[in-house]
């Protein structure tokens, strides 16, 4: 399948790992799909694959194809899968791989050409290395995408949200705007916290996705909305 123009691509950015980013981006996946976008999900690094049948495949890249409009390949979908859930340029170390961005690049192209909207999930927070010289926030700004900051609402976001807006803004990112995601289900005073993130994130607030314990992503879609 090829579309005409290069999708509109956001770049998943979150506070840490294990908040929800990927929740988040199966969602906006479903929101863009019902309004009728074909809509495609990446990750283009991910840490910790499972053997299925005769292929790894990452949980991520996994829910990311689940959620998608069709199957664009794992090659694709997912060019960098290493098998150890650990920070990724340790898992690398240990395969022998070397992250570069040529083929995260490659495989974003050929993505972008096939949908009309693309969101690329990051790894974990905005800055995990990948190698030496390169982590996740430099291939976010190499990807040049604007980004959408998904903020795991629990104890201690706000700093960790705030520095992120930080970090983004000093790489010259548009941030094109924030997901307030629900995952603590005690959190005490959520409203206010909500409320104090939005008074200092520049970006407007794309939705808030309560805690669901199915945690199904076609149901969060209608609490979302893409950017303009
Ligand atoms: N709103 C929510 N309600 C209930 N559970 C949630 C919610 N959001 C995320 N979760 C659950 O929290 C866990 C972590 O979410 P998810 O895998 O999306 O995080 P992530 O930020 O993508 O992590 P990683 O850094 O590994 O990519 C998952 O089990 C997911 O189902
Ligand atoms: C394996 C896990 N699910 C993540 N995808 C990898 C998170 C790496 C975090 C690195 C760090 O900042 O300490
Ligand atoms: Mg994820």
């Amino acid at each position: 399948m090829s579309t005409e123009k290069p999708a509109r691509a956001w770049f998943i950015a979150g506070t840490d790992t294990g908040i929800g980013k990927t929740f988040a981006t199966c969602a906006l996946l479903h929101a863009a799909r019902s309004r009728g976008k074909t809509a495609l999900g990446m990750k283009p690094v991910a840490a910790g694959a499972l053997r299925i049948g005769d292929e790894w495949i990452n949980e991520d890249a996994a829910a990311l194809r689940a959620a998608g409009s069709f199957d664009p390949g794992l090659a694709l979908l997912n060019p960098c899968c290493l098998r150890e859930p650990i920070a990724p340029h340790l898992a690398a170390a240990e395969e022998g791989v070397h992250i570069t961005l040529a083929p995260l690049l490659a495989a974003f192209d050929a993505l972008r050409r096939q949908a009309e909207v693309v969101l690329v999930e990051g790894v974990g927070g905005f800055r995990v290395p990948f190698a030496a010289d390169y982590d996740s926030a430099d291939l976010a700004v190499d990807l040049g995408l604007p980004l959408i900051l998904v903020v795991g609402m629990r104890l201690g976001c706000l700093s960790h949200a705030l520095l992120t807006v930080e970090a983004i803004a000093h790489r010259g990112l548009p941030l094109a705007g924030w997901i307030a995601n629900h995952v603590d289900p005690a959190m005490l005073r959520p409203e206010q916290n909500v409320a104090a993130l939005e008074e200092r994130i520049p970006a407007p607030l794309l939705g808030r996705l309560p805690w669901c314990a199915d945690g199904d992503p076609r149901q969060a879609a209608s609490s979302l909305r893409l950017p303009d």
